[in-house]
């Protein structure tokens, strides 16, 4: 079964009529030419099918009558004159409104994408949301679906619609019943499209993981950050099965779905083919009896022919945006989606020096159910340096998280200088740690841009230069022949290098270094340093953040001597605090772990 693992889930629910104003809003606040080339476009598309109604009739009534030859030229001449001068400017028309609209697509989509830079960090690792995110997207993706589908068919459906007043005025004249006949016929081809789109739809959720998933596999056979393990732990085939499994199962949806415009299809022609042989015998028969004359004929048989392709198409572009109504509820809903909001006045964060209090702080992560703390009491003294050590798993990233508040504790409370870190203004208090995480996420810019994080103009360069060296990189940098302008990556520049996992750990140390924050934390930066350079920033780190607090996490034990103390956790509690020469005179955990590791130093060093 297709459906798997897969969940599904609730979203808002607007009604059409609200999204499509929603839209026009939009529209409006974004771009309001739009609605002048809109006036236009809706009166001449108004008019078009009309030319073709009566000009053949008038033609007609011309021959069969009096057979006047100036007549007839003018009017052939105006004829093809309107027919021309009305499909020209509306074409024109179109290619003039249509870059509005996709700028107007453009606003939607930067909305999204503050959205997704701004949500609760919590978010960025929830399934739910990442999903959520991706179908919301969907309404984005190209001209003719979602918000820009919508707009489209909102500039067709109204030119359409003054039309039809035409179009019924004219049936009606012959008779009320045709009339009824054809429209119920529309609406039956409406609701049975609409049926069928709505089934698409409903396939979102399961289509969104699926595709969430192909892409995470598609992007690991491109990523060559990946070519090493593709190759040698031989998983090539194996991420290709699975590629190709989560291809297959967007595919069988995507069958059934076509299956069942087929079917929508073959109601439709057959409702055509009845439809065409009932009108067209009834106005024969009209003609024989002498109830209306030749050009009538011509003229109803002209605008029955139209009515119905027009009604159809318009019931078409309803059930269309019905349908992508439902992808902007998806839009909208994500957009719309609650965040913690952040009390205003929050209390700005006070000068240091300062110190931070675990006050019985239990933790564990949203859609979780395991604690990864429970009842944890730790202070971190002005000043201090602070190691923090234990096995994989023990929850020593979740500390750093939870004490930069990208995460709110679950019970307890964390303190600095006695305050709740709740209390304080959020963009405020990050601005006061200068982290480095485990995971090193340099842009494709210049190296100067990577350090500073800000405009070219704004960059102290001499300042760039010192914490490139103290990272230890200068000597690397000055090589090259742009210097600190030499850009990250080629993704960008041509000229852009490609650096080592360790100088790109070292790239991280000087923007930590840079930004110059009251508290450094070092999440496990050094891991992919040679022990030379490691003790180095190290010894460089002590000496640039002298009196801060420092937090240190790293699975080398060499690292704890540097600090004043040790934390030590395991399964989520701290069983071990000291100085390295407590821990080591307790002779427990701490004390067992670096007699390890200092026994593989020195018989690597023998
Ligand atoms: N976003 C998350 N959602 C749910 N559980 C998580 C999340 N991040 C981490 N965990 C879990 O929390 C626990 C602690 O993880 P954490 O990353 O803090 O460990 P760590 O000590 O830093 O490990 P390592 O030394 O391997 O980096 C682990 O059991 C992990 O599986």
């Amino acid at each position: 079964m297709i459906k798997g693992d897969f969940m599904k889930r609730e979203v808002s629910k607007y009604t059409t009529w609200q999204n499509v104003v929603y839209v026009i809003q939009g529209a409006w606040k974004y771009d309001k030419k739009v609605f002048g080339y809109f006036g236009v476009y809706t009166f001449l598309a108004s008019i078009q099918p009309f030319i073709l109604i009566f000009f053949p009739k008038w033609i007609l009534e011309e021959l069969l009558g009096a057979k006047r030859l100036e007549q007839l030229v003018a009017l052939l001449v105006s004829f093809f004159l309107v027919a021309a001068v009305v499909g020209f400017f509306t074409t024109w028309l179109r290619s003039l409104y249509f870059p509005h609209m996709i700028k107007i697509r453009f606003e939607f989509i930067r909305k999204h994408q503050e959205k997704c830079m701004m949500t609760n960090f919590k978010n960025t690792e929830d399934a739910d949301f990442l999903n959520d995110m991706e179908t919301a997207f969907r309404c984005l993706g190209s001209n003719d679906i979602g918000i820009e589908g919508m707009l489209h068919k909102l500039f067709a459906l109204v030119g359409n619609l003054i039309a039809l007043g035409g179009y019924v005025t004219i049936i009606a004249t012959l008779n009320i019943w045709v009339l009824l006949y054809l429209v119920v016929n529309v609406i039956i081809s409406y609701f049975i499209t609409f049926r069928v789109k709505k089934y698409e739809h409903d396939q979102k959720d399961i289509i969104s993981e699926n595709d969430r998933r192909s892409n995470y596999l598609y992007h690991v056979m491109y990523d060559f950050s990946y070519g090493k393990e593709l190759r040698l732990l031989g998983i090539r085939d194996w991420i290709a099965e699975r590629f190709v499994e989560y291809k297959n199962r967007r595919l069988t949806i995507h069958k059934k779905i076509k299956w069942k415009y087929f079917n929508v299809g073959l109601v439709d022609i057959s409702l055509l083919v009845i439809r065409e042989v009932v009108i067209y015998s009834y106005l024969i028969y009209l003609v024989m009896n002498k109830q209306i004359s030749i050009p009538d004929f011509t003229m109803y048989f002209t605008t029955v022919a139209g009515f119905a392709g027009w009604m159809t198409m318009m019931m078409k572009d309803l059930a269309y945006m019905r349908a992508q109504n439902l992808n902007i509820c998806d839009y909208r809903s994500f957009i719309e989606k609650e965040e913690e909001v952040e009390q205003t006045h929050k209390m700005s964060v006070p000068e240091g020096p300062y110190t931070f209090e675990f006050r019985d702080v239990s933790f564990k992560y949203p859609n979780s159910e395991k604690y990864v703390y429970k009842h944890l009491n730790l202070i971190i003294h002005s000043g201090e340096k602070l190691a923090i050590v234990g096995h994989n798993g023990a929850g020593k990233t979740t500390f750093v998280k939870l004490l930069c508040r990208l995460y709110d504790v679950t019970d307890g409370e964390i303190l600095l200088n006695g305050i709740n870190i709740k209390c304080f203004d959020k963009q405020e208090y990050y601005k006061k740690f200068s982290v480095v995480f485990q995971e090193i996420k340099t842009l494709a810019f210049s190296v100067a841009e990577n350090v500073a994080l800000q405009e070219k103009e704004h960059i102290n360069y001499a300042k760039v230069a010192q914490v490139l060296e103290e990272a230890g990189m200068s000597k690397k940098i000055e090589s090259l022949k742009r210097g600190v302008h030499t850009a990250i990556q080629k993704i960008l520049d041509d000229e852009g290098i490609e650096l080592s996992g360790g100088e790109n750990q070292k790239i991280a140390i000087a923007r930590a270094l840079y930004k110059n924050g009251e508290i450094m934390i070092l999440d496990e930066p050094t891991a992919a340093l040679d022990a030379l350079a490691e003790h180095e920033i190290y010894m460089n780190f002590n000496q640039m953040v002298q009196n801060k607090i420092a937090i240190y996490i790293s699975h080398r034990l060499a690292s704890t001597q540097f600090c004043d103390r040790i934390a030590m956790f395991e399964q989520g509690k701290l069983v071990e605090y000291g100085t390295h020469d407590e821990l080591m005179e307790l002779n427990e955990k701490y004390a067992d772990m670096f007699a390890v590791q200092a026994k593989y130093y020195q018989e690597e060093g023998a």
